[in-house]
């Protein structure tokens, strides 16, 4: 494998730019840049110089000997002076030495899951941390990339070992006269069934992309019921065209918003017309109805009760309209125009996020973790009403591999080109 280097700090120009080196050949680079290798852990200032001894930077050099690194490799940093011109030389000089060359994005944090430092949990939860922007963000990341995942994991892991073990000895010895003692399959069942339903219970909290790609919330009703102004309202800005005519909007329209430290994804769609000969206004109308369904908050601007929808707040738009029928008890009054209500909408729609998150302090789960979760729920649940001995521990070797591909330990090599592509150089 070759030895790997990037600048890991952000881009240049910047104060310090911190240069890392992982790999075999990693401590061999360090002795011809800078003239020796420092003692492990310890930083030392040196002069780094190119092949032709001119010198290239002061430098302070850090070498962090392998199993014990973040890579698993030998690894070595050099906190260089973070102008651009000195990060490109101690580049060049690198690139030119044998077995060299400047790292892939994530590549670094590849090697760390390939040598063992992280698991496939912890380092989505630390390319979270990477993209985090709002606080629950980041602390849902913190405690994925922590371990917190990789430990519910673990932890399930072993029961289903414990169980495994007992129907394997069952399986081994079952038959023979002088073992004693009832049929242990009874309370196996019991176990797996118990088991499967703990599993079942994380898998179906709130999933964690509400919190990382922002909560969904589309703006549905007739056409010209105030979508579009109410949606530009919320995203504090001119997205979508507002106009008197009805069916301005054909498309849906989205827009990011962080507030109330949520992320939100803002969605305006086509009014829902009634009849329409137009053919692009039909495909709007499906677009939209699609979009409301989907939504996890749905802002319901129309007369009519909202379209049935786990979450939905209705909303009473345009309120300061002359001769508008009046609201209904349960609408939310807003008047985009006169600013009313407005504020209220956004706290009711925190609300309703703190029932649609994942709590604060409970493990949440992506999407990959939580289809493995349920097939080893599955598993489980299938081995619970099993009574042949065999086919229960087979379900026991289905679950298992599951949860190792929540882990990373089995069958998951497709879905690690899709995550370390989104790292950045040099993490
Ligand atoms: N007086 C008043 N007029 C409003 C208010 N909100 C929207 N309007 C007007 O109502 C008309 C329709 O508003 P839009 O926001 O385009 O409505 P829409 O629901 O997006 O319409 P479609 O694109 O047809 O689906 C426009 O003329 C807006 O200026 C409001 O709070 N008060």
């Amino acid at each position: 494998m070759d030895t790997i280097f990037a600048v890991s700090s952000g881009a240049p120009p910047a104060a310090i730019a911190v240069l890392r080196i992982s790999g075999a050949r990693a401590f061999a680079a360090v002795q011809q840049l800078a003239g020796n290798v420092p003692a492990p852990r310890h930083a030392v200032l040196r002069t780094l110089r190119d092949a032709a001894g001119e010198p290239l930077d002061q430098a302070l050099v850090l070498c962090f000997p392998g199993p014990r690194s973040a890579t698993g490799e030998d690894l070595a940093e050099l906190h260089l002076h973070g102008g651009r011109a000195v990060v490109r030389a101690v580049e060049a000089a690198l690139a030119e030495l044998p077995e060299l060359r400047a790292a892939e994005a994530g590549e670094f944090t590849r090697r760390a899951l390939l040598h063992g430092r992280l698991d496939l949990s912890e380092a989505e939860g630390l390319g979270d941390l990477l993209m985090a922007e709002t606080e629950a963000q980041r602390r849902a990341a913190i405690r994925s990339a922590g371990g917190a995942v990789r430990r519910h994991a673990e932890d399930w892991t072993n029961r289903l070992l414990g169980l495994a073990a007992r129907i394997e000895a069952e399986l081994d010895h079952g038959d023979e006269d002088d073992v004693a003692g009832a049929d242990p399959l009874p309370a196996l069942r019991t176990a797996a069934a118990a088991l499967g339903s703990d599993i079942a219970a994380v898998a179906a909290r709130p999933p964690v992309e509400r919190l990382r790609d922002g909560l969904c919330v589309a703006l549905g009703g007739p056409p010209n019921a105030g979508k579009s102004t109410l949606f530009n309202a919320l995203a504090e800005r001119d997205a979508a065209i507002v106009s008197p005519i009805a069916g301005t909007t054909r498309d849906r329209i989205e827009i990011p918003v962080v507030r109330e430290g949520i992320a939100w994804l803002l969605i305006d769609t086509a009014g829902l017309a009634e009849e329409t000969d137009d053919p692009i206004e039909a495909i709007g109308v499906a677009r939209a109805r699609d979009a409301l369904a989907e939504a996890d908050l749905l802002l319901w601007l129309g007369d009519d009760a909202p379209p049935l929808h786990p979450c939905a707040l209705w909303v009473h738009a345009r309120a300061d309209v002359e001769g508008r029928a009046p609201a209904q008890a349960d609408q939310l009054v807003v008047s985009v125009r006169e600013g009313r209500g407005l504020d209220t909408l956004w706290r009711r729609m925190a609300d309703a996020a703190s029932e649609l998150l994942p709590p604060p302090d409970l493990v949440a789960l992506n999407a990959r973790q939580r289809s493995w979760c349920n097939a080893a729920a599955d598993a489980l649940a299938r081995a619970s009403l099993l009574d042949d001995p065999l086919l229960f521990a087979e379900e026991l070797r289905a679950a298992r591999r599951a949860l190792d591909a929540i882990t990373g330990r089995a069958g998951v090599e497709d879905v690690l080109d899709a995550l370390f592509g989104k790292f950045c150089i040099g993490k």
